[in-house]
């Protein structure tokens, strides 16, 4: 009775701000596993899936790469996304994680809604929205490196339904965000980034995690959560442990500014309750990333949890085996500098 779904996550992020970058650094980042990734070109010329499909990576090979070129993916979900989504989970080498790298002008929500059709929903599980941000860009006042021609093609583009001007698609992007990537860091000095992230947070109610990267650069554990979470990472793992030990086998590319460890618990008493208390502990906190495995007193199946940002999911995927010891292990990942690992355990010990 296995009902492990596959986590997908959506990257959002206007024209040029570096999606098709960080997604490049994502494959060599995804050690062993495997990705299918869906392109929406929209207006692009299919540029971004030659990019892709010539990087070569092992973890995401051409046939995992599905362009669609049809107008714009929010406007399309029905006709186009689904049925892609339906296909792909219909084969017989299913993917670890799919990533949907969306065009600049698309909004993420309808997008995101489509997680819910019948057929996906019990197969698929949103893992989260990451929006890419072009930092120098919002530090200047605009949005996007050429501002004009992002507006051109949302004005020229007869198949996009939605009117709405730049500005309110670039809060949209921000408030459908989980994480926010601040981008092309290496173009702004500190007070720079500052004004981005204030920008940022005025622009949305819903506080996203950010995180500054140059080049996109930024580890998959953070990203998708891949390699966080998996049985044999969480039953190895002690209480701590630097992410720059993650990903064996893929080329010594340090990320020691980043921190995970593992909170541990016994089975849990009511799951509902945990859950709603954890939340308001990682918005609290900063803590990008939160995945694990928890036992719930009378199930007789294990609870996978993730969350990233304020977006937390759980459910059931398998029962717990007879050699398995019935506990809650929860891995955490956060900035080394910022998270405050002694609170966050006590924090969450205390709901066990
Ligand atoms: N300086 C700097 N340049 C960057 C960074 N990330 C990406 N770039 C450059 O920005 C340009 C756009 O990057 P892409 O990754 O193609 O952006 P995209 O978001 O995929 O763009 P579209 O596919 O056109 O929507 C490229 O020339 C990149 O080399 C960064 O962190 N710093």
């Amino acid at each position: 009775m296995e009902m492990q779904k596959i986590p997908a996550t959506v990257i959002t992020g206007f024209l040029g701000a570096g999606k098709t970058t960080m997604i490049r650094n994502l494959l060599s980042d995804a050690g062993g596993r495997k990705i299918a990734l869906i392109i929406n070109e929209f207006g692009d010329l299919g540029v971004d899936g030659d990019v892709l499909k010539g990087c070569g990576a092992d973890a995401c090979t051409e046939d995992d790469i599905i362009e669609l070129n049809n107008g714009c993916i929010c406007c399309t979900v029905a006709d186009d996304f689904i049925p892609t989504m339906e296909k792909l989970l219909a084969r017989e080498n299913r993917p670890d994680h799919i990533v949907i790298e969306t065009s600049g002008l698309a909004l993420p929500q309808p997008l995101v809604a489509a997680f819910n059709w019948p057929g996906i929903k019990t197969a698929v599980t949103v893992d989260g929205v990451v929006t890419v941000v072009d930092s120098a860009a919002v530090a200047a006042g605009r949005f996007a490196d050429d501002h004009d021609a992002l507006d051109a093609q949302r004005r020229e583009d007869e198949g996009l339904d939605h009117e709405s001007p730049i500005e309110e698609l670039f809060e949209d992007q921000l408030t459908a965000a989980d994480l926010v990537v601040l981008n092309k860091a290496d173009l702004l000095d500190a007070a720079q980034l500052q004004s981005v992230r204030d920008f940022v947070s005025a622009a949305t109610a819903r506080k996203p995690k950010m995180v500054e990267a140059r080049n996109g650069d930024l580890p998959a554990a953070v990203l998708l959560g891949l390699g966080v979470g998996t049985e044999n990472e969480i039953a190895l793992r002690k209480s701590h442990h630097e992410l720059e030990h993650e990903g064996e086998g893929h080329d010594a590319h340090e990320h020691d500014e980043f921190e995970s460890f593992v909170v541990e618990l016994g089975p849990l008493a009511d799951a509902n309750v945990f859950m709603e208390k954890l939340k308001p502990i990682i918005e609290r906190h900063d803590i990008l990333r939160l995945k694990g495995f928890a036992a719930v007193a009378g199930k007789p199946m294990r609870m996978v949890i993730q969350a990233v940002g304020s977006r937390i999911d759980s459910y059931f995927d398998r029962p717990w085996t007879a050699d398995e010891a019935r506990s809650t292990r929860l891995v955490v990942i956060g900035l080394h500098d910022e998270m405050d690992d002694v609170a966050i355990r006590a924090e969450i010990e205390a709901l066990g």
